[in-house]
């Protein structure tokens, strides 16, 4: 359980997340355009760069937390210490209450056999599936996933997409493909532009609406962006969202 009171992150001198209020009590995907601040929320959300108004994860102020056995994350920065895959088992074994045995197995499903390896020598898709991995078999409630996807191959993006259905309560499931949203149409989502959360609304629904300028009557969802209102609408001829596959294509609709 996430909740978000007038939350901000300032990167130097500007807020790449602007006052935001949200209660997340379920899984969720957060989509947004490339820099439009999806890893700087979640970084916040994960104690690792500060921020402004309230975030509370299963209702203890993230700020003041320390070591949340509740909270499990895929962000890289979690992932420093070990050099072996091995060590790093170990490591969430004792801090993070790790099911090693489980890790082990899910690890296995998606070819990551020898944990002898070092951390570095994993290909970016490997390391992106070993964070994931790890991550989930800590038995958690919330959970923060950064582009869990990013350069997985078809064949072992199935099976996290399954893993994401099997762990965690509640929590953000990050992604700019709408080409991955699609395996989540009875999810809510939340998107984010330019520093701004709106939502949420039904990834299904999402996928097949339009994007129209200007404010409209029914509209599921109204978004400002570069100054400018846009509606997603139902039932409207017009390239639907899904058909963009990347959500950084909207511009070429607005
Ligand atoms: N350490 C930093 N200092 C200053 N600005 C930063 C820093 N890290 C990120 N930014 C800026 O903050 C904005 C949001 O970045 P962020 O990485 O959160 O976006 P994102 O939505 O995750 O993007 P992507 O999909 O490309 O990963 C960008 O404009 C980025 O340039």
């Amino acid at each position: 359980m996430i909740q978000l009171r007038d939350f901000s992150v300032r990167l130097g001198s500007r807020d790449v997340i602007e006052r935001c209020t949200a209660d997340v009590d379920r899984k969720v995907l957060l989509l947004g355009p490339n820099g439009s601040g999806k890893t700087s929320l979640l970084r916040a959300l994960a104690g690792v760069l500060p921020y402004e108004g309230s975030a509370r994860v299963e209702g203890v102020e993230v700020a003041k937390a320390r070591n949340m056995n509740a909270l499990a994350t895929n962000l890289p920065e979690v992932f420093t210490l070990g050099v072996r895959l091995r060590d790093v088992l170990y490591l969430f074994g004792e801090i993070k209450d790790l099911n090693e045995e489980l890790a082990v197995k899910m690890l296995r499903n998606v070819g990551i056999k020898d944990l002898s390896k070092r951390v570095y020598e994993l290909s970016s898709g490997q390391g992106a599936l070993f964070r994931t991995a790890v991550a989930l078999a800590t038995n958690p409630r919330t959970i923060l996933l950064d582009e869990p996807f990013e350069n997985v191959d078809a064949a072992r993006r199935s099976v996290v997409v399954n893993w994401i259905e099997e762990y965690g309560e509640s929590g953000l499931v990050v992604t700019h493909e709408l080409d991955v949203a699609t395996n989540f149409k009875e999810l809510d989502a939340y998107m984010l532009f330019e520093g701004r959360l709106h939502g949420p609304i039904n990834v299904g629904e999402l996928l097949s609406s339009v994007v129209v300028e200007g404010s409209r009557n029914g509209a599921l969802l109204e978004v400002e962006i570069g100054g400018k209102r846009f509606s997603f609408v139902k039932d409207q001829q017009g390239s639907k969202l899904g058909d963009l596959v990347v959500l950084d294509r909207i511009y070429s609709l607005l």
